[in-house]
């Protein structure tokens, strides 16, 4: 700890990042398996996110400390006005459509527009072709979710929750990209308190 304060060193970035697509694009499987690496193997059975939750990822880029608040939002069309009202003042979207479910891969523009009305469009998106593997029953070609990102001028993967391909990586990708960006607050973790962030906006304080 030379050269840091007790104080210093409890400081960390907030960061809001939201989950968004359709139902059953594998949202909450990706957070888990980002959030939780050390649980046990991915779970094939579906249980539908009523509502809305969060989990907390501290990671470290470039000596600076940042705290990723993940929302994990319902995809269903009855939750959706719920799950976009989430959407203000987050700074990161994972977008993710499955790479065996046309629907998914089509409703992405309406995602988008979304993102776009209720956070503005100086937020950092990325888009995550989910499932991938299911190469078998894939029905969205590769390079169509290639083709919609670049349209969009952002970052693209592949991803499979359940092998565990490329999750990591999209989330470091977007987090460099949102830190590169935004100024963020600088909390002091010893009074912040991240239930609190249910009731306000994080970084928006
Ligand atoms: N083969 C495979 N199945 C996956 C993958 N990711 C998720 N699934 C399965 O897809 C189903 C839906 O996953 P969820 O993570 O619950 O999907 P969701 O997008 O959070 O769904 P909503 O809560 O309705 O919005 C579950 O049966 C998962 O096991 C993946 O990468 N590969």
């Amino acid at each position: 700890m030379a050269g840091l304060g007790q104080g210093a060193a409890r400081k960390s970035l907030l960061v809001k990042i939201v989950m968004a697509g359709e139902s059953c694009v594998g949202k909450t499987s990706i957070v888990r398996r980002y959030t939780e690496p050390g649980s046990p193997a991915f779970s094939s059975s579906y249980l539908a996110t009523i509502g809305i939750d969060f989990k907390v990822k501290p990671v470290t880029f470039n000596d600076t400390r940042v705290k990723l608040q993940i929302w994990d939002t319902a995809g269903q069309e009855r939750f959706h006005t719920l799950s976009t009202s989430y959407f203000r003042g987050a700074q990161g979207f994972v977008l993710v459509y499955d790479i065996t479910n046309l629907d998914s891969f089509q409703g992405i523009a309406s995602w988008m527009k979304d993102i776009y009305e209720k956070a503005g469009d100086e937020v950092d998106i990325i888009l995550l072709g989910n499932k991938c593997d299911k190469e078998t029953e894939r029905v969205v070609p590769k390079h169509k979710g290639e083709k919609l990102a670049w349209e969009h001028g952002i970052p693209f993967f592949e991803t499979s929750a359940k092998d565990n391909v490329n999750i990591e990586d999209a989330f470091s990708t977007l987090t460099k990209e949102i830190l590169e960006k935004k100024s963020c607050v600088l909390y002091d973790l010893d009074v912040v308190d991240l239930s609190e962030s249910k009731k306000r906006t994080c970084c928006a304080l």
